[in-house]
């Protein structure tokens, strides 16, 4: 897996917050197809990293490359083409409650393709998308009809839309419960294999992560302290590593 070229490269990224040195020369490289789960305490700086990545926060120094492509050298209509590329499943959903379903997935389609492409193929690019999430049958109703998981799983299928080569997952399980948890972790499985997306995964569920990381990255004091299989870190002797899974 690791002889290809990474799809996301970060490297020795720095940030902070007045005093609060967050990330500290941090680097990793994710590659096409494979799940990479970031591990963390509360606080360590997960959410600031996938902001970098996205460009919502700026870093003090470091690179990230997004397909070969320098972001901090790309212009607001550049990195809107490349965020085509990059899916982002939000905590929260984000869905539009106003909206129907089929509205909410095909939201994303007017920003990224002409009103041609939207007549011609928006209708089949919705019905694909709610085919691989399993709800088919949800297309003309209101997120407020649908349970937690099955609004997971639309916020999914709209991120899937565009067909994304990597999925950021933002505590994809969080607020479920395990059972729902376990299929959504199914569905991340699905869609890895259907698609060959490659995905940073940020979780702090056990089963999710178990089930969907390929290759977890420890983000302790800053840094990419330590990364490797679950089962290897779950083996690691080093006391921070210790520490971490003994707090859970
Ligand atoms: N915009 C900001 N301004 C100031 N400090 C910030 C900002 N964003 C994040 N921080 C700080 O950066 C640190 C890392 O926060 P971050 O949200 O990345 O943690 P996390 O690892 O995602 O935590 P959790 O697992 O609880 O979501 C925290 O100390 C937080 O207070």
């Amino acid at each position: 897996m690791e002889t290809s070229k990474p799809i996301i490269q970060v490297d020795e990224l720095n940030k902070s917050f007045g005093e609060n040195h967050v990330l500290r020369d941090f680097s990793l490289s994710l590659f096409e197809g494979e799940n990479l789960v970031i591990l963390g305490k509360s606080g360590s700086g997960k959410s600031v990293l996938i902001k970098c990545i996205i460009r919502l926060i700026e870093p003090d120094s470091g690179k990230i490359f997004i397909l070969d492509q320098d972001i901090s050298l790309l212009d607001q209509d550049e990195m809107d083409l490349l965020r085509a590329d990059v899916g982002f499943l939000f905590q929260s959903n984000a869905l539009y409650d106003s909206m129907t379903v089929r509205q909410n997935l095909e939201f994303p389609l007017r920003r990224h393709w002409t009103k041609e492409e939207r007549e011609e193929k928006a209708e089949s690019a919705v019905k694909e998308a709610l085919e691989d999430v399993g709800l088919s049958h949800t297309i003309d109703m209101m997120p407020v009809e649908l349970s937690g998981g099955m609004r997971k799983r639309i916020a999914l299928a709209r991120t899937l839309i565009l067909k994304p080569k990597v999925i950021l997952y933002d505590e994809p399980t969080t607020g479920l419960d395990p059972i729902t948890g376990r299929e959504i972790s199914e569905l991340m499985n699905n869609i890895q294999k259907k698609y060959n997306t490659a995905a940073i995964i940020i979780s702090h569920d056990m089963n999710c992560i178990r089930m969907t990381g390929n290759r977890v990255i420890m983000l302790i004091d800053g840094k990419n302290y330590a990364e490797g299989s679950f089962e290897d870190l779950l083996k690691n002797t080093d006391p921070k590593v210790r520490d971490f899974f003994e707090g859970l």
